[in-house]
């Protein structure tokens, strides 16, 4: 009999919980072309991610694996997802955080061109603003910062790196790339995500409006 050095059955109930939550995600048109990854904590010393390339539409607990906390595959041929150096840097990161949640949504991707110059998108005056932690009224300004993209994974986690000692929002975008959020549950991480793709939502056509002759002119 193989001995693994992780829970069987804590496997299965997180690989449950992420079958749930990513295919929601792919349902709203958050995951295209097997794009996006997905993570939950297994316990100190490993996470369960998703096996890279698959399509995030379709996951069945063949599609996870478990990994410990330098990426490497525990037992499993498989290989993890490309960006699993992005997740444990955040477990690593933070005790807490017990599931992070990537996604390439159309309103991630455009605000993040658009914005990357700037280097954060600026939410502003949205009631939405209290599904993040810390936050108790519209009447804030909080910087969800956008960072550059790279190929290179140890490159890319040094820019993620100076946001996280920032203790900002549990969330990142990448510029033409997506969105990182992360929460202590995938409940947790889950809300920060819609509201991330919500208040996007919202600033992109907010500028698609400020753009448009007014119906006057
Ligand atoms: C086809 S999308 C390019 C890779 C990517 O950005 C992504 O999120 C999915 O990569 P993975 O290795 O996790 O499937
Ligand atoms: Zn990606």
């Amino acid at each position: 009999m193989i001995t693994l050095p992780f829970s069987a059955n804590a496997f299965h109930e997180v690989a449950q919980q992420l079958i749930a939550i990513t295919a929601e995600v792919a349902r709203r048109g958050w995951t295209p072309a097997t794009s996006s990854n997905f993570s939950m904590r297994l316990d100190h010393q490993h996470a369960v991610i998703t096996v890279s390339g698959r399509d995030k539409g379709q996951l069945t607990e063949k599609d996870f694996m478990v990994v410990d906390m330098n990426g490497q595959p525990v037992a499993s041929e498989h290989r993890p997802s490309a960006e699993t150096k992005l997740h444990n840097q955040l477990y690593q990161h933070d005790e807490r955080i017990g599931c992070v949640l990537h996604t390439h949504s159309h309103n991630q991707t455009v605000m993040s061109r658009l914005c990357a110059k700037r280097g954060h998108i600026a939410l502003e005056g949205y009631e939405l603003l209290k599904a993040f932690p810390g936050h108790h009224t519209h009447d804030a300004s909080v910087k969800l910062a956008v960072l550059g993209n790279r190929q290179d994974m140890d490159l890319l986690s040094c820019e993620v790196a100076p946001h996280l000692k920032k203790n900002g929002l549990p969330a990142y975008l990448i510029e033409g790339h997506g969105l990182y959020a992360w929460g202590q549950s995938a409940a947790d991480a889950m809300r920060h995500l819609e509201a991330c793709e919500f208040l996007l939502g919202v600033e992109l056509e907010m500028l698609r409006l400020q753009a448009a002759p007014s119906p006057r002119s």
